[in-house]
């Protein structure tokens, strides 16, 4: 197979499978998950003229007063009556205007004795420390489109909106396997030979901030039937993910075992670096995504093609990270036939790739903020040129 291009790898991936079914979920239930379907105003806000300060509310023409206070406005209270000539209302933040005013005169700029107010000599216009109705938004009007991802201002809006649920992508089950012989547990005992599985404690990290249910299924040996019976224990998840074995050598288990398991492979090898030997297909109901074992490989596949993933089952229409332009503050060489994603870190001066770019450069990736993307063919970069750059969460 010859190398895929990362866009177009992204693209088959997203074909693949398609967004999970929509639910119904309470909106303090809904942080992070992405809307199935538009929402909608169910009434205006604010719903009539408000007050936005304590005060008066008068008719902005006759300032500076005098006028006889006859009513009281607070929100939550019962409406006021109109307001005639010459008469003021005693008004709260966030109560309704009485019909007939036009501002309001904060308190601090009133002078009252008994009923009788006036206002020191600060002009007054029509409309000031008022909220108009519908300022906000009207009834019927779009608040948030579908393919959205809800956060808390999102979610404010909604309720606002008068919205007590919504309709989101369901939550998804995401299985994680490690492959490889020489791996231990986290925080196990290493005589010489062992290495801590670090990857799935990475994955999980990464995909905390999503809506999905994280499956550790641990460690599986470099052994083709005890892989075949680890991704039969997985394949009830909506994506199963390995990582290790994924690339040429005798021990490299993942794509023989996949095709026994009953899998269909997709794609294998990817004109990234890292993550070259990435691969993807179906098992059963499953997407499957086998990611390289090296730990800075399977970071960026992860940023790449996991996370997109998990965004795009989620229902997100725009599941990709945005790239931003940046400028570099250290040089960078020519790339070769395959993109770089180059882990870098942002200074005040610019762009700064950390020192090691190698596959297993764990403390140099751990310095890392954003992912440099170089396409490949591109020639040396100098300081001041402006590169793509992928921030990372
Ligand atoms: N002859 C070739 N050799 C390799 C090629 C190639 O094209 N031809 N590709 C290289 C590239 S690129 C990568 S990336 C690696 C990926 O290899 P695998 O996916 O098969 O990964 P492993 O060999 O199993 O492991 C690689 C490395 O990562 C360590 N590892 C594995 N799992 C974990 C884990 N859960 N936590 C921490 N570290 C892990 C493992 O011990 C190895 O050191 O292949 C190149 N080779
Ligand atoms: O592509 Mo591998 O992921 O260079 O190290």
């Amino acid at each position: 197979m010859s190398l895929l291009p990362v866009a177009q790898a992204q693209a088959r991936l997203f074909a693949l499978a398609d967004r999970l079914p929509a639910e119904d979920v309470p909106v303090t239930a809904c942080a992070g998950r992405w809307l199935a379907r538009d929402v909608i105003a169910q009434r205006t806000q604010p719903w009539t003229d408000l007050s936005a300060m304590d005060g008066y509310a008068v008719r902005a023409a006759e300032a500076p007063g005098p006028w006889h206070v006859t009513a009281t406005s607070r929100a939550g209270g019962t409406p006021p009556p109109p307001l005639s000539p010459g008469e003021a209302c005693r008004i709260f933040t966030g109560a309704p205007l009485p019909e007939g005013a036009d501002a309001i005169l904060i308190q601090e700029n009133a002078a009252r004795n008994g009923d009788h107010l006036t206002a020191s000599a600060d002009p007054l216009p029509p409309g000031r420390h008022v909220r108009p109705a519908a300022s906000d938004f009207a009834q019927g009007a779009p608040l948030l489109k579908a393919g959205s991802r809800l956060g808390p201002t999102q979610i404010a809006l909604a309720v606002l909106g008068g919205h007590g649920r919504l309709s989101v992508g369901q939550r998804l089950r995401v299985a994680l396997l490690s492959t490889g012989d020489e791996l231990v547990p986290p925080g196990a005992p290493t005589p010489p030979g062992a290495l801590p599985s670090s990857n799935a404690p990475m994955l999980a990290a990464m995909l905390a901030a999503l809506p999905c249910d994280v499956i550790d299924l641990g460690i599986v040996a470099d052994d083709l039937d005890a892989m075949v019976t680890a991704l039969d224990r997985a394949r009830q998840a909506d994506i199963i993910v390995s990582t290790g074995g994924a690339s040429v050598g005798d021990h490299d288990m993942v794509r023989p075992a996949f095709a026994q398991a009953g899998g269909t492979l997709d794609f294998w090898k990817i004109a990234m670096r890292p993550g070259k030997p990435l691969m993807a297909g179906r098992l059963g109901k499953a997407l499957f995504l086998g990611l390289p074992g090296n730990p800075v490989s399977a970071f960026v596949t992860s940023t790449l093609f996991l996370l997109p993933m998990v965004r795009h089952m989620a229902g997100a229409s725009a599941p990709l990270p945005p790239l931003h332009e940046a400028r570099l503050a250290s040089p960078l060489p020519a790339t070769g036939d395959r993109d770089d994603y180059l882990r870098a870190f942002r200074s005040e001066g610019g762009i700064v790739s950390v020192t090691s770019q190698d596959s297993a450069a764990t403390a140099a990736m751990a310095l890392a903020d954003c992912l440099i993307l170089r396409p490949a063919g591109s020639p040396p970069a100098a300081i001041g040129d402006t590169v793509q750059i992928l921030p990372l969460p």
